[in-house]
């Protein structure tokens, strides 16, 4: 076929049908159907380029990783979990979109919604702390991406500012999911007859928990520290302290080294700084809470007074962010 004289890999990009299915298209993308220019930056296994589909003028960022050093690495496992992940998290403004995949012979390829704004985390440490208003904001974005993964049966497992990136309006783009987990929900026996798409509800018993992955440090859920398994409640622990964070200018849990952070979290060992708003420690406290079971679920957090006069759903992302001051 033409696309094997052109030297361009077959790449794969998925689709939402107009059925609300998953459409996978075969498109004829390759290296040479971009022009590469600044390296964005660097991660163990990868090189994030900043690069210009020559067609369409688009700038992508494309995640670069070297074959041999990702099998070396023993990371097989966790860029098809990215792919696959990505693949499934298609038509949200707060993940960061996997636009197509491809390989040559020496590296694999992700194309990559570009992120202008860098992450949540370098923001962060240039302003100290973020006010309330902008912790509102940044903070409603997240919850409502976390809610989206959540709804599609996919846990982040490893949500921090440096996996929040910041897109040209400074809006939040969630990133890195090669150690998330897809909740494998079971077709309803009645969906089947309906033809109604599976929901993956993880309710499956004893589905709803992953296990043999810890995150970064200051943001591991106690769960995962006790009973080595995760669940959705565990991203949002991970939310609370996040929100700690922005209003504080520190994570809730940090010590001089990891086996002293992870002591802090399983004793639920953390202070609020004076001056932190009683607002703000309030939905801290509801979320920081050590039994999975009894952390403020997803519509309560949505309706928790810190989060009054949000707008959730799609106006949310319409909306210009705030100065950050
Ligand atoms: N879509 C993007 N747009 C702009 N910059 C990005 C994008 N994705 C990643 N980066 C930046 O490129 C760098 C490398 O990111 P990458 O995800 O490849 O590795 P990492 O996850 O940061 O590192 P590690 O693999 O060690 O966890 C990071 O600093 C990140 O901020
Ligand atoms: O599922 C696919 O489309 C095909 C491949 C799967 C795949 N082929 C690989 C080869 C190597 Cl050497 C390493 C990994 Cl992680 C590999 N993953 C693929 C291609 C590109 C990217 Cl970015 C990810 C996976």
């Amino acid at each position: 076929e033409e696309w094997q004289d052109r030297g361009a890999a077959v790449g794969v990009r998925q689709e939402t049908g107009p059925d609300g299915k998953p459409v996978t298209r075969y498109i004829k993308k390759g290296v040479r159907d971009f022009s590469f220019g600044q390296t964005l930056g660097e991660g163990s296994y990868s090189t994030v380029v900043l690069a210009t589909d020559r067609q369409t003028l688009n700038e992508y960022a494309i995640k670069i990783l070297d074959k041999r050093h990702i099998i070396k690495e023993k990371k097989v496992k966790y860029v098809n979990i990215e792919k696959d992940t990505l693949n499934r998290l298609t038509d949200h403004p707060g993940i960061v979109r996997l636009y197509y995949t491809f390989q040559d012979e020496r590296s694999l390829y992700f194309v990559l919604d570009l992120c202008k704004g860098g992450e949540l985390l370098g923001v962060l440490k240039r302003m100290s702390t973020f006010d309330e208003e902008c912790t509102r904001f940044y903070g409603a974005q997240i919850l409502d991406t976390i809610d989206y993964m959540h709804r599609r049966g996919v846990i982040h497992r490893d949500l921090k500012p440096e996996n929040i990136l910041l897109d040209d309006q400074m809006h939040t783009k969630v990133t890195d999911f090669g150690t998330a987990k897809i909740l494998k929900g079971k077709r309803r026996p009645d969906d089947s007859q309906n033809g109604m798409p599976p929901i993956d509800t993880g309710d499956v018993p004893g589905e709803e928990r992953a296990s043999s992955f810890v995150g970064t440090a200051e943001y591991v859920s106690p769960e995962l520290l006790t009973d080595k398994s995760a669940c959705k409640a565990s991203d949002l622990w991970a939310f609370g302290c996040i929100i700690f964070q922005l209003l504080a200018g520190r994570p809730p849990f940090k010590a001089a080294n990891e086996y002293l952070t992870f002591q802090k979290i399983v004793n639920l060992e953390y202070e609020f700084p004076s001056g932190f708003p009683a607002v703000g420690r309030d939905l801290v406290e509801r979320l920081l809470v050590l039994d999975p079971t009894r952390r403020l679920p997803m519509e309560h957090i949505k309706n928790h007074e810190f989060f009054r006069g949000v707008t959730w759903g799609r106006g949310l992302w319409k909306q210009k962010a705030p100065r950050l001051k």
